[in-house]
C-alpha cells in the first residue's frame, strides 16, 4: 500500500489506493479532485470516465458538519455539475455516493441521474456497522466475523442501532438479555453505540486522518459489484415501501445484497416499534430537507 500523505488526505485518494491493489479489474473510478495533485489524475473531460461499471462520487464542499443544510444545497450544486456527464457517458453505471450528508446526497444523485433507483447506493452506515460489530465483538470476546449486527438509518447521529437482531451463531442477544442496548439494561449496552458515534473522531485524532476507514468499505461495495458477490451491507438506498412503514421518496440506510446490478434486494429485518419508528423520524427529516433543494420536478423514475 502507498504512504500515506501526511497531511490532507482526501477520501478519493484513500479509495483509489485501496482498490489500485485489492482489485485488477475496476475498469474506471470517477476522481473528484479539482486539487493540482500528482496522485490524482484530473479529469476535465467527462468522456474518458465512458462505459464506467462503476462511478464513485466522493466530490463535496468543505464545511462544518453542524451546518448540515448549506452543505447539502452546495453539494447539490456540485452534483449537478457531476452526475448528469457521468451518466450521460456511462448510462449503464452504479452510482456510488460518499459525499456528505450520504443519505440526501445520494437521493439528490438518483434524481439528477434518473437511473433505477438500485443502481444509485449511498455509503451509509456501512463503516458504523462494521465498528458496531468490532465492540460488540471486544465485549464478547470473539471475532467479529461472528457477529450479526448492523446500525441502521440515516448516517450519523441519528443512526439506529438494532439491537433486536444482534447475534452470534444464529443466538440473538436480546433472548439472551431481554433489557440490551435499552436505558435500564444493567450492562450497558446502549454505550457501544455512542462509542460508534464518537469513533470516527477519535480515529482522526489519533491517525490524523478518518478516510481509510471509510475507503476500505467504499473497496468492499465496489468488489460485490464487479464481482456480483452478493455481499450484504448496510449502505444508503431507496427505501419507499421496503415494509418499515416508510412511504416516502427517501434514501435510508439498511441491509441491502449487493451485486452487478447493484442493490438486489434489501433485507427485511423484523424491526422493533421503537426502531421503526426512529426510521420513521429519519424519513420525515429527509423528506423535509429534500423539499427545499428545487428537485421535485426532475423525471420521476418508478420504482
Ligand atoms: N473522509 C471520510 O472519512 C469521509 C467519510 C464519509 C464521507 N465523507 C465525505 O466524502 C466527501 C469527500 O471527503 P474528503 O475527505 O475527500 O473531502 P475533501 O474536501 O478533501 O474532498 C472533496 C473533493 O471534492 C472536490 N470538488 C469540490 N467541488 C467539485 C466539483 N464541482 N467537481 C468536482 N470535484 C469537486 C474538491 O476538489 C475535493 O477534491 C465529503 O463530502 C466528506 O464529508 C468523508
Amino acid at each position: 500500500m502507498p504512504a500515506a500523505p501526511t497531511r490532507s488526505v482526501e477520501l478519493t485518494w484513500c479509495v483509489v489506493s485501496i482498490i489500485k491493489i485489492t482489485n485488477k479489474y475496476i475498469t474506471y473510478i470517477q476522481l473528484s479532485s479539482h486539487r493540482p495533485s500528482s496522485v490524482l489524475p484530473q479529469i476535465e473531460d467527462y468522456a474518458s470516465t465512458a462505459n464506467s461499471k462503476i462511478c464513485i462520487v466522493t466530490a463535496g464542499a468543505r464545511g462544518s458538519e453542524d451546518k448540515k443544510d448549506v452543505i447539502v444545497r452546495q453539494n447539490t450544486e456540485i452534483f449537478r455539475q457531476i452526475v448528469p456527464q457521468l451518466v450521460s457517458h456511462s448510462p449503464n453505471c452504479i452510482l456510488l455516493v460518499c459525499s456528505y450528508p450520504v443519505d440526501e446526497m445520494s437521493f439528490v444523485a438518483w434524481k439528477l441521474s434518473k437511473l433505477p433507483p438500485q443502481r444509485v447506493i449511498g455509503s451509509g452506515t456501512i463503516l458504523e456497522s462494521a465498528r458496531f460489530r468490532c465492540l460488540i465483538a471486544q465485549k464478547l470476546d470473539v471475532h467479529p466475523d461472528s457477529c450479526q449486527a448492523f446500525v441502521i438509518g440515516e448516517q450519523g447521529c441519528n443512526s439506529i442501532p438494532v439491537w433486536s437482531s444482534v447475534s452470534v451463531a444464529g443466538v440473538r442477544l436480546r433472548d439472551v438479555n431481554p433489557d440490551l442496548g435499552t436505558g435500564v439494561d444493567p450492562e450497558d449496552w446502549q454505550s457501544i453505540h455512542k462509542e460508534v458515534m464518537e469513533s470516527a473522531k477519535e480515529v482522526t485524532c489519533l491517525k490524523e486522518c478518518g478516510s481509510w476507514g471509510m475507503a476500505l468499505s467504499v473497496a468492499r461495495i465496489v468488489r460485490a459489484v464487479l464481482f456480483d458477490s452478493k455481499e450484504c451491507f448496510a449502505i444508503s438506498t431507496h427505501i419507499k415501501g421496503c415494509r418499515h412503514g416508510v412511504e416516502k421518496d427517501v434514501f435510508l440506510s439498511l441491509p441491502c445484497i449487493v451485486g452487478c446490478a447493484g442493490v438486489q434486494f434489501i433485507v427485511r429485518q423484523h424491526l422493533s416499534d421503537d426502531e421503526k419508528d426512529c426510521m420513521q423520524k429519519s424519513a420525515d427529516r429527509m423528506y423535509e430537507t429534500q423539499k427545499t433543494l428545487g428537485l421535485d420536478n426532475e423525471t420521476k423514475v418508478e420504482c
